[in-house]
């Protein structure tokens, strides 16, 4: 199932009575029915006359209210929560757009966001689910709240002077999933005791006035809500994760001073990260570079499973139409995310089997480990259990690593209990088809409560048979990995043991590097360089230098990025110069020459950029000697396909159209409508890499395609489309 998205437009606030709004939401069926909009239309930026549309499932208009909002997106599933599955709802948006409005709310009881709603309808139905069993199970409900600060986990259960400078550490699970370390859980059993908990919390999250917004988040904050439902033989564990993204800055516009730069910065990483995140899942690419951001690896969108709703919130001013642009650029690639539902099973409590609270947010009950080789790797998460159950019988000290789709099972003729993960996607069903469905059927887990509960008791029995034969062939296969280990590799386990400790400090040493801030501006000036925006690099690297006193190379880097300005300044006519100015943020496409031509040469930029430690982690497998290496440099395909940005000369504009042919001009004016049907229609251009194609558009702003070499550097397309695409075209003389 992919996610759902929903757009919710914010009404006009006080100050912006007198405004447009440039934000409207369509219906696609006839007026008359009465039914949501589901289509957001905002004008080109260029010309008002022409507009883009994007659909979602559903869109809330300004008068939308949070009970409406609620009651039609989330409510419907916290009878999924209780069934077994996950849930993830998060709202996105620039800064000020009613994110924090949308998930928290306001005071009064119509104003109250969707967490206090959820928290209500989760109390609600743990009394209904205790009454329909007849108290035979017991539902508890425990929180976590943390936010991502300056890529810094900080648990909100905590006030601020106990934070420790580099936050807290996270770390991947066993079962593949990313998990905090050290997180408070707090039993909460009221949703009195909920509004308290939520109340306190909310003071320790990191806000700030900003120009934009009197009340801005600076970080995002996730909430976990952890309901463990037991009953005399089992325990089932799910958890709703409700995310609070902090806003993306645009600070041309925000006037930001020092300390808000830095956390904007951080911000507009993240964000940055998890548009490439969903880039690259929707490409279906083998790297998704969660872990270049703390806040895409704790999200993991599209490798979590259950459901998972995103609120994208606009605002409907002018004033915000590019960011509007982006941000709906951005939830319609969002949109195409598949994420599987998958169910979390329920714990045996008479087996000898007891699991870590599994969760793609959070966990407390995960303690570290040491990083290891898989091939050695043993499950440390394994919890007490209530001894008394399991009688004299050990418990099982490990299990591999693996799948929980149990390969090496599979192909056995044995009943296999399917105790990983069931999957409801079809292709997935098609294939377990063959193991015998040992468990509650679908059919089965929807049928009435009541009955449920009656016939709980004969399935377990056979249910219990079979967890026991699974434990047996987990055990089996557990010895056998370790024998092999132990033949095969001992003495190259202890040295990447040994490796993997040194690697794991060398990375804790950097979270505590005092200088976080600094190499934060660093990587800021590198992203503005990349994209040739020097006025901005320069600004950044200017704000790095005091935390790298006396570093020569920053020193001379930022000499020759004024040295380049001011040349370019002087160079220009008088005209030029004014059009200079306006157009530093206007980008147009890099050839590889010029670009190795740039003042700003990517091989100084690597001997002060930061490291990013989280490549080396995933790295460290194939490297030998674990130093830090740069990676090796491919050339020739990245610099054809890369989209290079550099400051453009607006003047110049019109040379690029002088020397075109008809055809040419054109083919470079369909492209420009950034009209999916019309660029769908050239030859050689299927729908798939139309949408590409104005994607790109879309996020090069208000940019315009000049000719054909531009044309042909945008992702997805060659010199070849471009020729097929031109050739295709019939020109009237
Ligand atoms: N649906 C709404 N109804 C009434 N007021 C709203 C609504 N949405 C947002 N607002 C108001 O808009 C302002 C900005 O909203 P909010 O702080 O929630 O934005 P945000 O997206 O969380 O911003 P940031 O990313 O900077 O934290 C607040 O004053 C809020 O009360």
């Amino acid at each position: 199932m992919s996610v759902r998205v929903v757009a919710r437009i914010r009404p006009l606030l006080k100050h912006e009575l007198d405004k447009d709004s440039i934000v409207t939401a369509e219906s696609t069926t006839d007026e008359n029915t009465k039914e949501r909009p589901t289509v957001i239309r905002i004008p080109n930026p260029k010309t008002d006359s022409e507009s883009f549309s994007f659909q979602f499932s559903s869109v809330y208009e300004q008068e939308a209210t949070q009970q409406e909002l609620f009651d039609a997106e989330i409510s419907p599933t916290v009878k999924h929560l209780f069934n077994g599955f996950d849930l993830s709802i998060f709202a996105h948006g620039c800064t000020g757009t009613g994110k924090t409005h949308t998930m928290r709310g306001g005071k009064t009881l119509a104003d109250r966001g969707v967490i206090p709603r959820l928290l209500s309808a989760i109390y609600r139905r743990c009394k209904k689910v205790e009454k329909d069993t007849g108290g035979e199970t017991h539902v508890d409900v425990a929180l976590e709240y943390f936010e991502i600060y300056c890529d810094r986990v900080y648990d909100l259960f905590e006030p601020p002077e106990k934070r420790t400078p580099s936050g807290l550490p996270i770390r991947d699970s066993a079962k593949g999933k990313t998990v905090v370390v050290g997180l408070t859980e707090k039993p909460c059993a009221t949703l009195k005791e909920f509004e308290q908990l939520y109340d306190q919390a909310n003071v320790n999250r990191s806000t700030s006035a900003t120009k934009l917004n009197a009340h801005s988040s600076r970080s995002h904050a996730i909430l976990c809500v952890k309901i463990t439902q037991t009953t005399e033989d089992t325990i089932r564990v799910s958890r709703a994760s409700c995310i609070d993204l902090a806003g993306s800055e645009d600070n041309r516009r925000t006037d930001n001073n020092k300390e808000r730069l830095v956390e904007s910065s951080a911000i507009n990483k993240s964000l940055f990260v998890l548009a490439q995140c969903v880039d690259a899942v929707n490409k279906k690419q083998a790297r998704i570079p969660y872990r270049e951001s703390k806040m895409t690896r704790i999200l993991s969108l599209g490798q979590n499973s259950g459901l998972t709703v995103m609120i994208l919130n606009l605002a409907p001013t002018r004033a915000y139409h590019l960011d509007t642009l982006a941000s709906l650029n951005f939830a319609s690639r969002t949109k195409k995310i598949e994420v599987s539902e998958v169910e979390n099973d329920p714990i045996y409590r008479a087996m000898a089997k007891p699991l870590a609270a599994t969760s793609s947010i959070g966990g407390a009950t995960i303690t570290r480990q040491p990083l290891r080789p898989l091939a050695a790797a043993h499950n440390a998460n394994i919890q007490e259990v209530d001894k008394k159950k399991q009688g004299t019988k050990p418990n099982k000290a490990f299990s591999v690593f693996s799948d929980s789709r149990k390969p090496g099972v599979r192909g056995s003729n044995l009943p296999v209990q399917n105790q990983g993960v069931r999957r409801l996607d079809t292709h997935k069903r098609a294939a377990e088809s063959s193991a015998p469905a040992s468990r509650p059927t679908k059919t089965y887990r929807s049928a009435d409560d009541a009955s449920r509960a009656r016939s709980l008791e004969n399935a377990m029995t056979k249910e219990s048979i079979e967890a026991m034969i699974s434990q047996r062939i987990d055990e089996k296969l557990a010895e056998r990995a370790l024998q092999d280990a132990a033949v095969t590799t001992p003495a190259l386990s202890a040295e990447l043991q040994r490796r993997l400790d040194d690697l794991e400090q060398r990375v804790e040493a950097r979270d505590d590097d005092k200088s976080g801030p600094g190499l934060q501006f660093l990587l800021m000036g590198k992203q503005h360089l990349t994209r040739g925006e020097e006025v901005s690099a320069l600004r950044m690297f200017q704000l790095a230098l005091p935390y790298f006193p006396g570093n020569s190379r920053l020193e001379a880097k930022i000499a020759k990025l004024e040295e380049s300005i001011r040349s370019r300044r002087e160079v220009g006519s008088a005209s030029t110069h004014a059009a200079l100015a306006h157009a530093s943020n206007r980008m147009a496409p890099l050839s590889t020459k010029q670009r190795k031509a740039f003042p700003g040469d990517e091989t100084d930029d690597d001997e002060f950029a930061p490291v990013d430690a989280s490549d080396h982690d995933e790295s460290y497998a194939s490297d030998s000697s674990f130093k830090f290496k740069k990676p090796a440099r491919k050339t020739k395909p990245m610099a054809k396909k890369l989209p290079i940005f550099r400051d453009q000369d607006v003047t110049s504009y019109s040379a690029y159209q002088e020397d075109q042919t008809p055809r040419t001009s054109r083919l470079l004016k369909i492209i420009n409508t950034k009209d999916v049907a019309q660029i769908k229609a050239l030859k050689g251009v299927g729908a798939k890499k139309a949408d590409a194609i104005v994607s790109c558009l879309v996020d090069m702003d208000d940019e315009e395609i000049h000719d054909l070499q531009m044309l042909a550097m945008l992702k997805g397309v060659g010199g070849k489309s471009v020729e097929t695409m031109r050739l295709g075209l019939t020109v009237k003389i």
